[in-house]
């Protein structure tokens, strides 16, 4: 048995058409006998001896039964034309995966309008697995391989008799069943040896691609297109390497190549993936990626104009789309890029796929099969126009990629510094386990070296560094070899990350916003690639923190939403209408992460989808919880600002505004119970408001969206002094005598402003004056004035009797009561030639304000007001004949929160959105 399993180890892959001619209609062959002709023919190879081939081509006798139909070419197209006409594409497995699918591909090569196209693929999906498993159980005696072989022959049947007729499926099926009787025997010969070396188990396996390669050339050819299929193990010639590698022989492939295109001149190539051949004609694949990496060889082979991986992902991803949703494709990377970034775990090629294309210049596209409108993401040189554009901060750091489950490992003492060699003694330690070092470490002191290995592989290696280093340890030249187990590496990859000062300081100020603590860093002097190590419970936040601070918009708001009631759920429809025109015309990118009402909220991590929040917080909405709301907000680590915005009447939420700003969470509001709380407690908020870079916008506090606090702000700032302010401030109060004429009852015109969303939730807050002296308290205290809401007297129009009723329904109910005594006031002043008006002063001269109902000539600016006018008069120093004057509707769900989004707009702007 010994001499046996040494035959099979030398065995090549020309061998076995012929050598299962005598065995593939007699499945009953003795075990003895099938050994013998199986060794006997490998052996015969071995010596060069070549037993009789049925119908082969001169170089193989694989696909000799195509080329005997193929078109007449003249000798000036044998030669194989270099260059520019030929594009490389490759389809893996999914692509291959099913008859429609691998027509699907045929109808892709087919509509590629190159000249010449060579086309690699891979074996349809989970037929290498399938061949895989022949070979396990036939080495392990298990029977069960003969039906698993008819498995496979019967995926391939029936995916040819779906795409194949007449004489082309003929052709296939005549030479899969050969294929499959050669390999019954073969697999007996392993079963009866027992084993199988890894040179007849890269033939079994290869035949996934032989028959999907003969497949799809089949398809072509059946549209009337001129197609030859490729065995690349006639052509690509590869060395193996020491760490399960290889390495292409080009010199030998290139010639080998011309040779077979002068037997085979065509437009159309479809080679094998995967598969090659030793200088000795042993057949081997190319290991891990192995399709890609024979697209590449390929396509410097042919020095090709371009090389396409077809596969099932729209391109590359600027970090893992699982672990940041916010990721996004990427249109170009560099070869050095692509290599680096695929070092580090992302999905991208291996990096020795882009060795040879590099070569030549010649681009790689990663184009989505499922997926033709996307474009793909190029890996190209870089182009000149790319190398200038330093505005973008995408163009520095174009991806990031993480590595899980590492150990660090820490070598430290002060016996290390100045002594040459101790590195090497360390990592000779390491490469005698045979752990691979993924980042090295040391700090110019010398006092430490630090690296990352697998974490399975750590124990190994500390172990390896105790033994080496036991003396040293022991004698205190060194202090200690320690492992960090639990960590990840994040690392920042971009190849115009050189030269450019500040790149690391932003991925490290992301890492400390994000409260990440970095345990180790490196950035070689190439620096195309910052690498951190982090704990790996950190590593996604990590990721998120970083991934943010370089590809979202700076401007980019996670907001909270606090009371969706009339105002705050107009807000919420206002911005579900203009979201996008922010996003794509000004850059701000407005996510609302969470609404808080007072008996239920919504969170989510991504920003809710504001078409669908009524329905998603029935579905989804949670209790409320405000400390666990305003933590989901602003822990929300991948968006770099947090707002929370208050649509709520609430003093409780409003005496939390200077924790948040504390907090840096800005805050806007059209709730006026901060500004006219307490005195000690507004003094303490706007302090801390200008002393820290935390915003706070409360525009519709005062006239809606009417542009009153900031014209008092602007005249403040700029110098002018306020002399008074003197206006109409309720919405509901000014719709009310606007409209409480002809007739009509006082308490039906109430109804009817609460029903137009002017008032107050509770309107007795409008007609008690409240509202207003609330006004009056915030803009008296913007100009300076240190008042509390108990120094303005307030004339109330709220029936004594009814001040205490216990809702603001039972109010409604009880108020036509009172309409009498309404109509008489009103009575009095139409018959004196005026009107009534319910106004508030602010003197801030004398310092005082006042909140009454006053009595105007008809031809006064007060009383030509309509709706829900306000009207604000500023009398300034500067504006002392003709006062500044402010008019427009000044109540109302539209307007209100407009001067909401406005003032959220202003708080973009603060954090650098384009004005
Ligand atoms: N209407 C207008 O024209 C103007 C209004 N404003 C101000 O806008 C704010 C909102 O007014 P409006 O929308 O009319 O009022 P609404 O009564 O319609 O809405 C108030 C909302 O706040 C919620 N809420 C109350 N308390 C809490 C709490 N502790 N936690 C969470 N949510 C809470 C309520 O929730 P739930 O429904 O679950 O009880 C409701 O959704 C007020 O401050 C008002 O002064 C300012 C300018 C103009
Ligand atoms: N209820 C208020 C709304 C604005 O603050 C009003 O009527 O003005
Ligand atoms: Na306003």
């Amino acid at each position: 048995m010994a001499s046996f399993s040494a035959s099979l180890s030398h065995f090549s892959y020309i061998s076995p058409t012929n050598a299962s001619t005598s065995l593939q209609h007699d499945n009953k062959i003795p075990d003895s006998q099938c050994a013998f002709l199986l060794s006997r023919r490998f052996h015969s190879l071995r010596k060069g001896i070549t037993l009789p081939r049925r119908k082969e081509s001169p170089s193989t006798g694989i696909h000799a039964s195509f080329t005997d139909v193929s078109l007449d070419v003249s000798m000036e197209e044998k030669q194989l034309p270099k260059g520019e006409s030929w594009s490389v594409h490759k389809f893996g497995g999914t692509c291959m995966g099913s008859s429609q699918r691998i027509k699907n591909v045929g109808d892709i090569v087919l509509n590629d309008d190159s000249e010449r196209k060579l086309v690699v693929v891979s074996a349809m999906s989970k037929v290498t697995d399938m061949m895989y498993d022949l070979i396990h159980k036939a080495q392990s005696r298990d029977e069960s391989y003969i039906s698993s072989l008819d498995a496979v022959l019967e995926k391939h049947s029936s995916t040819a008799h779906d795409m194949l007729d007449g004489d082309y499926l003929a052709t296939f099926l005549s030479k899969l069943h050969e294929d499959i009787n050669n390999l019954k025997a073969m697999l007996r010969a392993i079963y009866i040896a027992g084993h199988a070396t890894e040179s007849f188990a890269d033939f079994v396996v290869g035949h996934g691609e032989l028959w999907s390669a003969q497949m799809l050339s089949l398809v072509i050819r059946k549209n009337g297109t001129d197609c030859k299929w490729m065995d690349t193990r006639e052509v690509l010639i590869v060395n193996p390497t020491g760490s399960n590698q290889v390495d292409p022989d080009y010199l030998e492939s290139e010639q080998r190549l011309e040779k077979w295109y002068s037997l085979n001149p065509c437009k159309v190539i479809i080679a094998t993936g995967f598969i090659a051949s030793t200088p000795q004609k042993i057949p081997t694949t190319l290991k891990r990626d192995g399709s890609d990496f024979s697209a590449a060889i390929m396509g410097a082979l042919f020095r090709a104009r371009q090389v396409t991986i077809w596969t099932d992902v729209d391109g590359v991803y600027s970090a893992d789309p699982r672990k940041v949703s916010e990721a996004v494709i990427l249109k170009t990377l560099s070869y050095q890029e692509a290599w680096e970034m695929s070092y580090f775990g992302a999905n991208v090629l291996h990096p020795r796929t882009i060795i040879p294309v590099m070569r030549y210049g010649i681009p790689i596209l990663i184009r989505n099969i499922f997926n033709l409108s996307a474009p793909g993401t190029k890996i190209c040189h870089p182009s000149v126009s790319d190398n200038e554009d330093r505005t973008n901060m995408q163009n520095f750091v174009k991806g990031f990629a993480t590595i899980d489950n590492l150990a660090l490992v820490n070598v430290e003492g002060t016996g290390m510094a100045g002594v040459p060699g101790t590195a090497s003694a360390i990592f000779g330690a390491v490469k005698d386990v045979g752990a691979n070092v993924i980042m090295i470490s040391q700090a110019s002191s010398e006092h430490s070296v630090c690296f990352a290995v697998p974490e399975k592989e750590v124990k190994a290696v500390a172990e390896a560094l105790q033994s080496r280093f036991r003396q040293a340890l022991d004698n205190g030249r060194l202090s200690q070899v320690a492992v960090i187990p639990n960590c990840s590496i994040l690392a920042a990859v971009g190849q115009k990350m050189a030269s450019t000062p500040g790149v690391s300081a932003t991925l490290f100020n992301a890492l400390a916003k994000a409260n990440i603590n970095v345990r180790a860093i490196a950035q070689g002097c190439s620096e195309y690639n910052i690498t951190v190590v982090v704990k790996r419970e950190d590593c996604i936040k990590a990721l998120r923190a970083v991934h943010s601070r370089f590809y979202l918009s700076r401007t980019t708001i996670a907001m909270g939403v606090i009371g969706p009631g009339l105002i705050g759920s107009t807000l919420l429809d206002q911005l579900r209408d203009q979201a996008s025109v922010l996003k794509e015309e000004f850059n701000i990118d407005l996510r609302v992460m969470g609404i808080l009402g007072s008996k239920s909220m919504l969170l989510s991590d991504v920003g809710i989808d504001l078409a669908r929040w009524k329905e998603l917080r029935e579905e989804k909405g949670e209790v409320a919880d405000l400390e666990k709301f305003v933590q989901h907000v602003h822990g929300n680590h991948f968006i770099p600002n947090t707002a929370l915005v208050d649509c709520t009447a609430d003093s409780v939420i409003a005496g939390y505004y200077y924790d948040w700003l504390r907090k840096g969470i800005h805050v806007v509001t059209p709730n006026k119970k901060a500004n006219s709380g307490p005195l000690d407690q507004y003094l303490r908020l706007r302090a801390l408001q200008r002393q820290s870079y935390t915003h706070y916008f409360y525009e519709a506090t005062v006239g809606a969206g009417l542009p009153i606090v900031s014209t008092l702000r602007g005249l403040l700032e700029t110098g002018d002094k306020i002399l008074q302010i003197e206006g109409i401030f309720s919405g509901t109060l000014s719709y009310i005598f606007n409209n409480f004429k002809d007739g009509r009852a006082f308490s039906d015109v109430v109804a009817e402003a609460k029903e137009a969303g002017y008032t107050e939730p509770d309107p007795r807050d409008d007609l008690s004056g409240t509202d207003v002296a609330r006004k009056v308290i915030i803009l008296a205290r913007e100009s300076g004035l240190k008042l509390e809401l108990s120094n303005i007297p307030v004339e109330s129009l709220v029936p004594e009797p009814l001040r205490v009723c216990a809702s603001a329904q039972e109010f409604m109910q009880q108020l036509p009561k009172f309409d009498p005594e309404f109509a008489k006031k009103q009575e009095d002043a139409e018959n004196a030639g005026e009107v009534l008006r319910y106004v508030g002063v602010v003197d801030v001269t004398n310092q005082k304000g006042v909140v009454e109902l006053r009595r105007y000539k008809k031809d006064h600016p007060f009383a030509q007001l309509s709706g829900a006018d306000n009207i604000i008069a500023f009398t300034t120093r500067r504006y002392k004949n003709q006062p500044l004057i402010v008019r427009g509707p000044g109540a109302g769900a539209q307007v209100t929160a407009g001067g909401i989004f406005s003032d959220i707009l202003r708080l973009a702007s603060y954090l650098g959105a384009p004005s």
